[in-house]
């Protein structure tokens, strides 16, 4: 592909560790197979609601990817249809986003989507909301998580600011956009509040989703 290839097109990304490595937040929580099956799980169900979501957009509009060193993520990516990018594990998220970024950027997507692979309950409403925001060339979307953190942005490409992810997040963002002269917009969607980091967390998911842990060993 090319920078000529998608012309005003958005790219969707899930940043993804490898799931052995994935939610060691849960570690006294969840052995470390539970956590592993936690983490593809809840990938394969924003996989699902982020597919659902774009087929109720124009067609062609969006593509999905994934961006991630792990090649068994790499592999339920290729199974669902999406993109593969290599971050070559350059040890954050910020830094795995900002590959991301720069891949959409050389070819040619007018707009980078990121969400998280460990969202509760995402919607495809309000993935379809968010997907389709209008960016007007200035705006940056950000969309909160309960604890400040950025649950999902949505940023014209090429990005002028440095991804910042970590505590409070949304703070930063909301600051590196507006200091690369972007009108960052905090747009709450309920449903893409809650992510899975902590045992309070995962009992919520477990309270509605009894399933959510089930071995993914045969798939
Ligand atoms: N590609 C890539 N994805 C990452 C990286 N760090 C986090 N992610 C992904 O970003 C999303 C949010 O991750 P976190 O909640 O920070 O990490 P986690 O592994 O899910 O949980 P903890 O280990 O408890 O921090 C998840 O989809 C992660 O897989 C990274 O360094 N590279
Ligand atoms: O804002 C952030 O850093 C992202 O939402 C990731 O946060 P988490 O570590 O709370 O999942």
């Amino acid at each position: 592909m090319s920078a000529a290839a998608n012309p005003g097109k958005r790219l969707a990304v899930i940043p993804m560790k490898d799931p052995s490595r994935a939610k060691t937040r849960l570690s006294i929580t969840l052995a470390p197979r539970d956590r592993e099956a936690l983490a593809r799980g809840l990938f394969r169900a924003t996989i699902a609601r982020l597919q659902e979501a774009v087929a109720r957009l124009p067609q062609g509009a969006i593509d999905i990817a994934v961006v991630s060193n792990s090649p068994a993520i790499a592999r339920i990516a290729r199974q669902a249809g999406l993109i593969c990018i290599d971050d070559n594990d350059p040890g954050t998220l910020s830094l795995a986003v900002e590959a991301a970024a720069d891949w959409a950027s050389a070819n040619g997507y007018e707009a980078l989507c990121v969400l998280p692979g460990d969202l509760a309950d995402p919607s495809p409403d309000d993935l379809a909301q968010l997907l389709a925001y209008p960016l007007d060339g200035a705006r940056a979307v950000l969309c909160p998580a309960t604890d400040l953190g950025t649950n999902a942005l949505l940023v014209p490409l090429p990005c002028p600011f440095a991804f910042a992810y970590g505590q409070k997040s949304l703070i930063a963002h909301r600051r590196a956009a507006e200091a690369a002269g972007l009108c960052p917009v905090v747009l709450p969607l309920d449903s893409l509040r809650v992510d899975i980091d902590t045992a309070e967390d995962l009992s919520c998911l477990l309270a509605q989703n009894p399933q959510a842990l089930m071995r993914e060993g045969a798939r």
